[in-house]
């Protein structure tokens, strides 16, 4: 098999998972009746070594569903002996006018903190007859909206620890994509996979990711609202990747308290919200975000006391080293935003670098930490003179 490098039935899978074994005699993944749907693929293409093959897909549960297209749990096998997966199967249709670069980019990607692209292929919907692509990625059990959302729901907090390591992991993944210049432009939990038993975080949906290029304008209007750069509300199409550190900012805020930290409910109302916690936006950095921007500039405080005491009263549980990185991450100027290598050599990380478990939800025993510093010869060169900063000390 040279395919293999895909999980194996029985593998990996996603919480709750039984295999196609199970599906075939009638239960589903989620343990209901509910029969899979298969058919063939002609072009079945690995992304690992590149090979096309037929292949028979076998879909369980849809996963997920969003924008433009949906998730489902799929199995796939060459023989229907040797099953690879489950893996979560991306659909979207083959040509629309919006320009996705998700294949291009997840093909060009290789990073523990980037969810894997093991096969792609396209296949005509029976049910539209539109051709869709399909991208069949690694699958992990839970985003991260599910995890704050579950333990906002049962009026829990979610531990610091977690909070380090899911902030870290998304860290270390921005750090490898914006050194190719590639922005995810829509940084959000739902879009941030996670395994909660083991620590291991993925950023996936690079459905609105770009390549960046210097002095080449690119659409403002992208980034879920909750989540935008105060850059992109003003309409700047020359912003850089660090509308990604924006986002960074603002899941980390919402782990901390459970919900969305700037909850506009319009576009514009967004700016408001982010007024409220950071104070007016600078005159100077609205001009120089997009000069006719017009719309309103919410100059006046709408809080009293300074900008440290409001994210004190908000993200207090951070302790003073998550307040600092907060205040140094949910800045108006892009340029002073902490970079990604800073951000994983602030001291908010260092029970990362000194301890080496951790407690998953509901476990009573620890468990060893993912690999957080087992850094490629390409993160150590983009890391520079960072790479002892970030690695633990040797003893
Ligand atoms: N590799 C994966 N493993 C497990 N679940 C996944 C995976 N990829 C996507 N999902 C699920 O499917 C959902 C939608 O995926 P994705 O965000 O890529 O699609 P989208 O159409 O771009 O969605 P949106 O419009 O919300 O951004 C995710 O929020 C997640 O719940």
């Amino acid at each position: 098999m040279s395919d293999n490098h895909a999980n194996a039935v029985g593998g990996n899978g996603g919480a709750g998972d039984n295999g196609p074994g199970a599906a075939a005699s009638g239960a589903s993944a989620s343990g209901s009746s509910e029969k899979a749907y298969e058919f063939v693929a002609d072009d079945v293409t690995s992304n690992k070594s590149g090979t096309v093959r037929r292949m028979l897909i076998k879909e369980y549960r849809k996963i997920g569903r969003g924008a433009f297209g949906t998730v489902v749990q799929a199995y796939i096998t060459p023989n229907k002996e040797d099953w690879y997966g489950p893996f979560a199967i991306k659909k979207v249709p083959a040509q629309t006018e919006y320009k996705s670069r998700e294949l291009e980019i997840l093909r060009a990607t290789n990073h523990p903190n980037i969810v894997r692209l093991e096969y792609f292929f396209t296949h005509l919907s029976p049910t539209d007859r539109k051709v869709y692509q399909h991208l069949a990625m690694e699958c992990l059990p839970e985003t991260l909206q599910i995890e704050i959302n579950r333990y906002a729901h049962n009026k829990l907090e979610l531990a610091l620890k977690h909070v380090k390591l899911y902030t870290y992991q998304i860290a270390r993944g921005m750090l490898y994509l914006h050194a190719f210049g590639i922005c995810h432009r829509d940084i959000k939990p739902s879009n941030i996979l996670v395994d909660p038993a083991t620590g291991v975080l993925k950023i996936c949906d690079f459905g609105s990711a770009k390549k960046l290029e210097h002095n080449e304008p690119s659409i403002s209007y992208i980034c879920s609202r909750f989540y935008r750069a105060p850059e992109l509300i003003l309409g700047c199409t020359q912003y850089t990747t660090q509308v990604d550190i924006w986002g960074l900012g603002c899941v980390i805020g919402e782990m901390l308290i459970g919900k969305a930290v700037f909850q506009g409910q319009e576009p514009l109302l967004q700016l408001r919200e982010i007024a409220k916690i950071l104070g007016p936006p600078d005159k100077k950095f609205i001009f120089f975000s997009n000069a006719s921007y017009d719309g309103p500039l919410y100059s006046k405080p709408l809080f009293s006391g300074t900008p440290q005491a409001r994210f004190e009263k908000y993200f207090g549980r951070a302790g003073p080293d998550g307040i600092d990185l907060l205040m140094k991450v949910l800045v108006y100027e892009p340029q002073q935003r902490l970079s990604p290598r800073k951000i994983m050599a602030h001291p908010f990380f260092d029970d990362l670098r000194n301890e080496q478990y951790f407690f998953p939800r509901e476990h009573t025993q620890p468990v060893h930490l993912p690999d957080l510093f087992d850094f490629s010869d390409f993160e150590l060169r983009i890391l520079g003179d960072y790479a002892a900063k970030v690695s633990p000390q040797a003893d």
